[in-house]
């Protein structure tokens, strides 16, 4: 399947997706307002008919009239049923549609993304269903009513000039009351939302040091903050619920006053003689229709700038994944991995992370790099992977930029042992032979490889069992059977972050004999760490210094008078090479 193919097949999918979804929500506008104008004039239809049966039979007492009204009349009342329900159809489609055509591909590509790519899915699941929301609900109706107003507007004019007067200024304040309501009760909102996310980091806060609140007497203290931080902001949220109640209330008022008042001027108008019978009738039987759409504006507009913060963000997501055309399956690499003039920054306001860095690890050879926490190290290691793109520069595996590489393609020359290494649900030996069919042998020999088949044969089922959730396994247990799927198909590059994050000292020094066997078997490995003790056995270490790398003289001493006094002769390095 295409889907499968990896980054370069589930960018085309989604890039069709969201055209497709585009022609498709252009398309149901345009069916939208037609049938929204036909329903429209159709229902004003209506209401001139009955208003002209009121004004005929009384003066022609005519049966036939009655008649052909009632015909009309069931006709009409006919057509605008089919016309709601098809309207009605129409959004329940489209929201469907969309939906659905949008969230595989939008998962596929969000989960090629590096970093929490879970996260982003569910970010981007929510995005889909909050524009589907926003597709099916009143919006459309509300939209179409407003569009239809100026044809309804114009109509009202025809048949009287104070009805319509009337009925632009009951527009205007409709609106402008329900935009008012709907800004208090987002109000409301937000400062009961502040206030609700302080308290529950003051509770986390307490949950994650529970021993230590209650030995040192922290407990009245914490109470009394938390206390503070849930009702603080209550009243100002109170004042604003206060003023969207009374807004809401006024909003009915309004519509109250506005049919009372169109009675009023009616009559006052045939006090003084003007001939208003017709219009009259009509006028106030129209002119709800046209009112309506704004007084319900405020609700809806919030709805739809939601729909469009939810399609910006999620076009936002699409585009900050890395996008790779088309995946290349170039040929096996001799083993060159370098870095050149590489430069790359997170988006944000944070300064750019690296500028102008160059590395080159060969084959048989181990490189460490270093660098204190938040310097770029993981960051470092998906950029060589491909899975990031470079702001300049690039990262090539024997001259073809990583990034551009079929991921499969790839994959099978380079292993990569992410720092919080999650494990997909699948049996252990799929999850270890990254999903494929396992090739059993090599399964078990990458697991040997990475110290996890003792690990594995202790589990239920062993590696046929059954990884259902990630925290079954201890951390140094997800560890090992991570690094196995890096192993896994013995790939000639290895690219490993935090290795040996989470392992015990007996698991550090299996690692360490494992960095050895690769180097003896001609493995170009590129890892990071904090243990001194895996940093010893590189060839060369570089540490992160103010977006580059430069070699370790001046870290070394303070790490070898921390570990080990067997380390390899390094090679003098004049350069991160
Ligand atoms: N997906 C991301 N989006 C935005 N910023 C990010 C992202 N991932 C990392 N960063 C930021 O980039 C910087 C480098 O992060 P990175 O994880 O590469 O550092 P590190 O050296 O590996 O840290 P550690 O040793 O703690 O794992 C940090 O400031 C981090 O907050």
């Amino acid at each position: 399947m295409a889907a499968q193919n990896g980054t370069a097949s589930a960018e085309a999918l989604l890039r069709a997706a969201i055209e497709d979804t585009l022609r498709v929500i252009g398309g149901w506008i345009t069916l939208m307002l037609g049938l929204g104008v036909a329903s429209t004039l159709l229902g004003f239809a209506i209401l001139m008919n009955k208003t002209s049966l009121f004004a005929l039979i009384p003066t022609t007492l005519s049966r036939d009239t009655l008649f052909a009204a009632a015909v009309f009349w069931v006709i009409a009342l006919v057509a605008a049923t089919v016309l709601k329900l098809l309207q009605q159809r129409a959004v329940a489609a489209v929201s469907r549609y969309v939906a659905e055509r949008l969230v595989v591909p939008v998962v596929l590509c969000t989960s090629q993304r590096a970093g929490r790519p879970e996260v982003l899915s569910n970010a981007a699941i929510e995005a889909i269903e909050q524009i589907r929301r926003a597709l099916s609900g009143e919006l459309p109706h509300i939209a179409v009513g407003l569009l239809s107003a100026p044809l309804l507007l114009a109509l009202i004019c025809a048949l009287h000039w104070a009805a319509f007067v009337l009925s632009v200024g009951f527009c205007v304040l409709g609106a402008v009351v329900s935009l008012l309501m709907t800004r208090a009760g987002q109000g409301a909102a937000t400062v009961a939302g502040r206030a609700k996310v302080r308290a529950f980091g003051l509770a986390a806060d307490a949950m994650r040091s529970g021993e230590a609140v209650l030995a040192m007497g922290m407990l009245p203290r914490l109470s009394r903050q938390w206390l503070e931080a849930a009702t603080e902001g209550a009243a100002e949220a109170w004042a604003h619920e206060r003023r969207a109640e009374r807004l809401k209330t006024a909003l009915e008022v309004l519509n109250g006053v506005f049919r009372g008042s169109i009675l009023f001027i009616m009559a006052a108008l045939m006090l003084m003689g003007a001939d208003v019978n017709m219009a009259f009738a009509s006028s106030i039987l129209v002119i709800g229709m046209v009112v309506g759409p704004f007084m319900g504006l405020g609700a809806n507009l919030r709805t739809l700038s939601e729909g469009l913060d939810a399609w910006r963000r999620l076009r936002e997501m699409v585009r900050s994944t890395a996008a790779i055309p088309e995946g290349i399956a170039f040929p096996r690499p001799a083993v060159r991995l370098t870095a050149e003039h590489l430069s790359f920054g997170y988006r944000g306001p944070q300064p750019a992370l690296f500028r102008n860095l160059n590395m080159t690890v060969g084959a048989g050879e181990i490189v460490a790099v270093i660098g204190p926490s938040g310097s770029g190290k993981s960051t470092l290691l998906r950029l060589l992977m491909g899975i990031l793109r470079p702001g300049g520069g690039g990262a090539y595996l024997d001259g073809h930029a990583t990034s551009q590489w079929d991921r499969r393609e790839l994959a099978r020359h380079v292993g990569f042992l992410p720092q919080d290494p999650q494990l997909s649900r699948a049996t252990v030996a799929e999850a270890i032979a990254r999903l494929e069919d396992p090739d059993m042998p090599e399964v078990i020999e990458a697991a040997r490889r990475a110290g996890a088949h003792e690990t594995i044969i202790g589990l239920p089922l062993g590696y046929a069992t059954p990884l259902v959730q990630n925290h079954q396994l201890s951390m140094g247990q997800r560890h090992r059977i991570a690094l196995a799927r890096a192993l896994y198909g013995r790939p000639q590059v290895l690219l490993l972050d935090e290795l040996a994050g989470s392992l015990d000292a007996e698991g550090e020094a299996e690692v360490g004999r494992l960095l050895r066997r690769l180097r003896d078997e001609g493995a170009a490995v590129v890892f990071t760490t904090h243990r001194p003790s895996l940093i010893a056995i590189a060839d060369r270490v570089l540490a992160v210094r103010q977006g580059s790398l430069v070699p370790t003289g001046e870290e070394q001493p303070r790490l070898e008078g921390r570990s080990h006094r067997g380390n390899r002769a390094r090679r003098p390095v004049a350069a991160a090479r």
